[in-house]
């Protein structure tokens, strides 16, 4: 594990850190968090500093699509800026009948889904094959926090490097993964990040799409960033912080 910052390398904690994927999701996370905005140095750019009216400083970072560039971002900004909580968050596509568009999601397990081999016995992830780790678990009382102030569904949260585009796939996942809640492209890569540096994390999405045979007509991202910039105003970013900690 990378050691923590002292306050003499980096000055006072920033609190949280939020990274999204684009620059869309940045903007309805910001909004929800009251507007003010600064940007913040970084090598890669991509962040902006807010307070939320609770007072609890929070940044927020645009760190790109995919696990990789997630992990990557994320990992500079935490090397370059302490922080006692990250949040994976974005749009997802949501597993029915548990999240429907328009809904938010609060990860139970942050699952890599597709880090494995195809076997002659099918699938296999990296745990099975003895080489690796699939999952984070947040911390059961932030999750039943978020997951209250939002009225959120709790479930696993998929990761993936390729979106489904098919009902066969979404059983698949479904199968594999019971409670599944939704799928996005970044959450692994964050909480990866975040677990090097001894930061708790937890992912929170909103469902633009649902997870299944592939339909542009049905993607509905601006009720997603609508929801996502809710999200953000109802955290009750303080004592999440504190639950995620530890208490
Ligand atoms: O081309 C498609 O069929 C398609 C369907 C859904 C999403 C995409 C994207 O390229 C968006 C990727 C972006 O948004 C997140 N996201 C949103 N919905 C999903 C999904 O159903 N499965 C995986 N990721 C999704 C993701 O975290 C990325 O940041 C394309």
């Amino acid at each position: 594990m990378i050691p923590k910052h002292s306050d003499e390398q980096s000055g006072p904690a920033a609190g949280l850190l939020v990274v999204v994927a684009v620059d869309a999701e940045a903007d309805a996370v910001l909004r929800g968090l009251g507007g003010d905005a600064r940007p913040v140095p970084l090598p890669g750019g991509g962040l902006r500093r807010a307070v939320h009216p609770s007072g609890t400083v929070v940044d927020v970072l645009a760190g790109g699509v995919g696990p990789a560039a997630a992990a990557a971002a994320a990992s500079a900004a935490l090397g370059a800026h302490r922080y006692r909580l990250v949040v994976s968050a974005g749009i997802a596509g949501g597993f029915a009948p548990a999240a429907p568009v328009g809904s938010t999601l609060v990860a139970s397990e942050i699952v890599a889904a597709d880090l494995g081999a195809q076997t002659p016995e099918g699938f296999q992830d990296v745990e099975a094959l003895g080489f690796g780790s699939v999952r984070h678990r947040p911390a059961p009382a932030a999750v039943a926090l978020a997951a209250g102030a939002l009225g959120a569904a709790v479930g696993p949260v998929l990761t993936v490097a390729t979106v489904t585009g098919g009902a066969a796939r979404a059983a698949e996942l479904a199968a594999r993964h019971p409670g599944v809640v939704g799928e996005a492209m970044e959450g692994h890569g964050v909480a990866e990040a975040a677990a090097r540096f001894g930061v708790p994390c937890l992912e929170i999405r909103t469902v633009s799409n649902p997870v299944g045979p592939r339909d542009r007509s049905a993607w509905r991202i601006g009720e997603a960033l609508a929801a996502l910039e809710r999200a953000f105003a109802a955290l009750p970013h303080p004592e999440l912080i504190k639950e995620a900690d530890g208490g």
